[in-house]
């Protein structure tokens, strides 16, 4: 089996601080892991606020370089992709989805303009028509439809339904590869099982595989096939979800997983069936 993604050995290193207080800051240090083509999953990247979750999601999408080692998509090193044609071709297959909805979309422009901007730029979709039921489709996909979204601005709709236009837009080029920065951490808990499910029913029906990073054990207990639990940069932990989550071993993983499980949350992830 091909491998969709090779994340090889990658390390980042940020250096801070002015001439005379510089300091080097190792976000990513060593970190591979692969997803195969043609077998959709959710991958799940866990650990607390400053453990390069983040600093790994915007490598993975080819928004920063890694210092040293190897990010490939389908084969091809993300450092040969020039030029903004190859770097189309690149973003139509792999799509961000950004933890704060409300910051994704310019709040002076209709949703709906987006949607159609993506249709035509993305995706190639020419003519009204056809635009329309491109965006009309990738809106069903979320559970909306153009009717609903047609003509409102970003505040007109909760958190949970931009976060759903944001997912449609990334939807619409028919991308292999979502990664998603903690997509569900600004929208109000009660919406958040129905997010965590959507992602579910994509790699499902729709054949995506998702790289979902978040600090949140029960979504990701939920929302798994497999996870990897990061330190200071580093994979401390990783293998089948519901394994390394109900007997985790590494002394890291069963700190987070004591101290993130408390009574009201349940650690099947039994809310999330909503
Ligand atoms: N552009 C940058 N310049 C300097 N340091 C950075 C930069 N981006 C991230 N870092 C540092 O790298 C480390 C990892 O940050 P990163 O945002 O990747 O972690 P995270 O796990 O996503 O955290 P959070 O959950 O708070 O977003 C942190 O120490 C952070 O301060």
């Amino acid at each position: 089996m091909s491998a969709l993604l090779e994340v090889e050995d990658v390390s980042r290193v940020y250096r801070t601080g002015g001439l005379f207080a510089a300091r080097r800051v190792t976000a990513v240090d060593g970190v591979s892991l692969q997803l195969e083509a043609g077998r959709p999953e959710i991958l799940t990247v866990v650990g607390e606020s400053g453990s390069g979750k983040t600093t790994l999601a915007r490598m993975i999408l080819g928004m920063v370089p890694p210092s040293t080692g190897a990010i490939r998509f389908k084969g091809k090193d993300l450092a040969d992709i020039r030029g903004s044609r190859a770097r189309l071709a690149f973003m139509k297959e792999v799509q961000p989805v950004f933890q704060n909805p409300f910051e994704a979309f310019n709040p002076m422009k209709r949703l709906d303009r987006y949607l159609f901007a993506t249709a035509r730029r993305m995706a190639g979709v020419e003519g009204e028509a056809a635009i329309r039921d491109a965006a009309d489709g990738a809106l069903k996909e979320v559970g909306l439809s153009l009717a609903e979204v047609r003509g409102r601005y970003p505040h007109e709709l909760s958190g949970g339904q931009l976060q759903r236009v944001a997912i449609a837009r990334a939807l619409i080029s028919k991308p292999a590869l979502l990664v998603a920065d903690e997509p569900v951490s600004m929208i109000d808990a009660s919406l958040r099982a129905s997010i965590v499910n959507l992602l579910r029913g994509l790699r499902e029906r729709r054949g995506v595989s998702i790289i979902y990073i978040t600090h949140d054990l029960a979504t990701a207990y939920y929302v798994s096939d497999r996870i990897l639990i990061m330190r200071h940069g580093k994979v401390v932990e990783s293998g089948e979800a519901r394994a390394v989550l109900d007997d985790p071993q590494h002394p890291y993983s069963q700190l987070l997983k004591s101290s993130v499980l408390s009574p009201e949350v349940p650690p099947t992830g039994a809310a999330f069936h909503a």
